[in-house]
Order: C-alpha cells, then structure tokens, then sequence
C-alpha cells in the first residue's frame, strides 16, 4: 500500500460552535495521509495510474468554501469520506487543526483514521 501525503496546508473556513466563528473565517491547517492500493505509477510514469493530490486540493478547497461545521471533528469525518468514496481509497488520515485559538495554545485539532466499507 503506497500513500500520499499531504503535510501543513492552510486555508480559510467558517467552522466554530461560536455566533462569531458563523461569520469570520478562519485558518485550518490540515494533514493528510491517503492510501493507495495500486504502486502502477511508480513503473508508469504516468499520472492516470496515480492518485492526482492537485485533485484531492481542489475538493478539500471546494467543501471548505461551500460547507459550515461547527467541530472540527465534523470537517475531518466529512474529507475523510469523501477521499474514501471520490478517490477510491482504502484508508485514509486526517487532521484539522485550529491555530491560536485558544490562548497559550499554539495548534489544537483532531485526527481521524477511517477505512472504506469495501476494503
Ligand atoms: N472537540 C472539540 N471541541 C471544541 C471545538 C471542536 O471543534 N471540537 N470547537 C470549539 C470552538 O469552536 C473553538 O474553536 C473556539 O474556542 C471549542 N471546543
């Protein structure tokens, strides 16, 4: 089993169990480590055998801009199942984290592991 990772990438959201957190967005960072079942494109050479992560960005910037969590834990189960079912990955990892939050913390978050139905 291979894995893609995907280590410290920031961006904004709205996410909080807060009034205010509904309206200002705020700084995520996010870590990932997807599985994938197939090593074709260490021989190939060829993106097609590969797990795109442009693509993987791509959706994750698409759920940030579109939905509104209150938990972190939410975000992380919801990018978690849709790498699970839209790139066909056995496994996955996933952290979110809130930076500054919360004074004399300097990152806090949660990290979820999930495994697709079918493996
Ligand atoms: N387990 C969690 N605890 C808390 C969360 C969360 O997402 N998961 N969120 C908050 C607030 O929104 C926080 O970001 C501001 O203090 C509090 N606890």
């Amino acid at each position: 089993m291979d894995i893609i990772f995907l280590h410290d990438f920031k961006a904004k959201t709205l996410i909080g169990i807060y009034p205010w957190e509904r309206i200002v967005p705020q700084t995520i960072q996010i870590d990932l480590e997807i599985a994938f079942p197939t090593s074709r494109a260490c021989q190939s050479d060829n993106i097609k055998d590969a797990l795109d992560y442009a693509l993987v960005i791509e959706r994750i910037n698409n759920i940030l801009s579109n939905k509104h969590f209150s938990l972190l834990e939410a975000l992380a189960e919801h990018i978690a199942q849709t790498i699970l079912q839209e790139f066909q990955s056995p496994w996955v990892k996933v952290s979110v984290a809130k930076l500054g939050i919360i004074t004399g913390v300097k990152k806090l978050g949660v990290r979820i592991e999930r495994r697709s139905d079918a493996s």
